[in-house]
C-alpha cells in the first residue's frame, strides 16, 4: 500500500538561483494539481523533476517561464523567484522573462526555415538584423549545442532536412541564442533513438557549466545520468528532494524507492 507522501529534503549548502516557494500552489480551472511546493534549485546545475505520469511536473516546469499563463483559467498562490526576482512581480515584462529562460520541447519544433534563420529568429524579431552580430550568434549557438561542426557547410539549407537528433539540437541552440541563464527541458529526448540521445545527454553536461537546467524526464537512467538533484513528485506533491545520488541509491520515502525501482508509475 502506498504510504502518505511525507516530503524530505536533504539540503547542502548551496545558493538557491531558482526558488519555488510560500507553498506554491497551482489551478486549472477549479482543479488544484501542485500543492504547497517549496524547492530551491541550484544555479549551473542539473535539477531533473521526475514522477508518474499526471503529477505535475510539466506544470511546475512551465510555471517557471509563465507559460502556463496562456491558458485560462489557471491560478496559484505562493512564488517563484530567479535570482531573488519574483517571475510575478508587476513590474516585470513576461517578455523579458524569457529572455532569461530558454526552453527545450519533447518534439523537436524548428521552423520551417534555414538552419540560420531558425537561431536568429528571436533576434530578427527584436529588430538586430546586422550581419555580422547574427552570424556570431548563430556560431556561437551551434558550437554551444555541439552542432557547428555538423552544420557549418549548410546553414542556408532547410533546418527540416536535419536528422531528429540534429533538429533537436538545433532546438537547444534557439534556445541559447539569447544567452539564456535558464534552459528548461521538458522530456528532450523522448522522440530520439539512443545515440541522438546520447549526444543531447553529453550536451546537457557541458551546458551546466554556462547555465542552470531544469529537466523533466520519464527516463529515470536519464535523471540518474544528467542530473546533480532529482526531486520526485506524485499526485502534484514533492515527496522527496535531494542529490540525484542519494534518490537513486537511498531514498528516504518509500514511494521515492518505488517509484526509482520500477515498483509503480
Ligand atoms: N492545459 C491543461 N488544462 C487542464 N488540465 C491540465 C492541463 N495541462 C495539464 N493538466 C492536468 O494537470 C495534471 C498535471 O499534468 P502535467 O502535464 O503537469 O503532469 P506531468 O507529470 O508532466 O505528466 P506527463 O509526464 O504525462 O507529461 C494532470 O492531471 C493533467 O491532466
Amino acid at each position: 500500500m502506498i504510504q502518505a507522501p511525507k516530503t524530505t529534503d536533504s539540503r547542502e549548502d548551496f545558493e538557491p538561483f531558482i526558488q519555488i516557494k510560500d507553498n506554491y500552489n497551482f489551478w486549472y480551472g477549479s482543479t488544484q494539481v501542485l500543492f504547497d511546493l517549496n524547492l530551491d534549485i541550484p544555479e549551473k546545475q542539473v535539477t531533473a523533476f521526475i514522477g508518474p505520469s499526471g503529477c505535475g511536473k510539466s506544470t511546475l516546469l512551465r510555471s517557471i517561464n509563465r507559460m502556463n499563463d496562456l491558458i485560462e483559467g489557471i491560478q496559484h498562490t505562493g512564488d517563484i523567484t530567479i535570482g531573488d526576482q519574483s517571475i510575478y512581480d508587476p513590474s516585470l515584462e513576461v517578455i523579458s522573462l524569457r529572455k532569461r529562460i530558454g526552453m527545450v520541447f519533447q518534439k523537436y519544433n524548428p521552423f520551417p526555415k534555414s538552419i540560420y534563420e531558425n537561431i536568429v529568429f528571436s533576434l530578427r524579431i527584436a529588430g538586430r538584423n546586422k550581419k555580422s552580430e547574427l552570424d556570431e550568434v548563430v556560431e556561437r549557438s551551434l558550437r554551444g549545442a555541439a552542432l557547428w561542426d555538423e552544420v557549418k557547410d549548410r546553414l542556408h539549407e532547410s533546418a527540416l532536412s536535419m536528422s531528429g537528433g540534429q533538429m533537436q539540437r538545433l532546438c537547444i541552440a534557439r534556445a541559447i541564442a539569447n544567452n539564456p541563464e535558464v534552459i528548461l527541458m521538458d522530456e528532450p529526448c523522448s522522440a530520439l533513438d539512443p545515440i541522438a540521445t546520447g549526444k543531447v545527454e553529453e550536451l546537457i553536461h557541458e551546458l551546466k557549466k554556462d547555465y542552470t537546467i531544469v529537466i523533466v524526464t520519464h527516463n529515470m537512467q536519464q535523471a540518474a545520468r544528467v542530473s546533480d538533484r532529482t526531486a520526485f513528485f506524485y499526485l502534484g506533491k514533492l515527496i522527496e528532494y535531494d542529490v540525484t545520488d542519494n534518490i537513486f541509491m537511498k531514498p528516504k520515502n518509500d514511494q521515492t524507492e518505488a517509484y526509482v525501482s520500477g515498483r509503480f508509475g
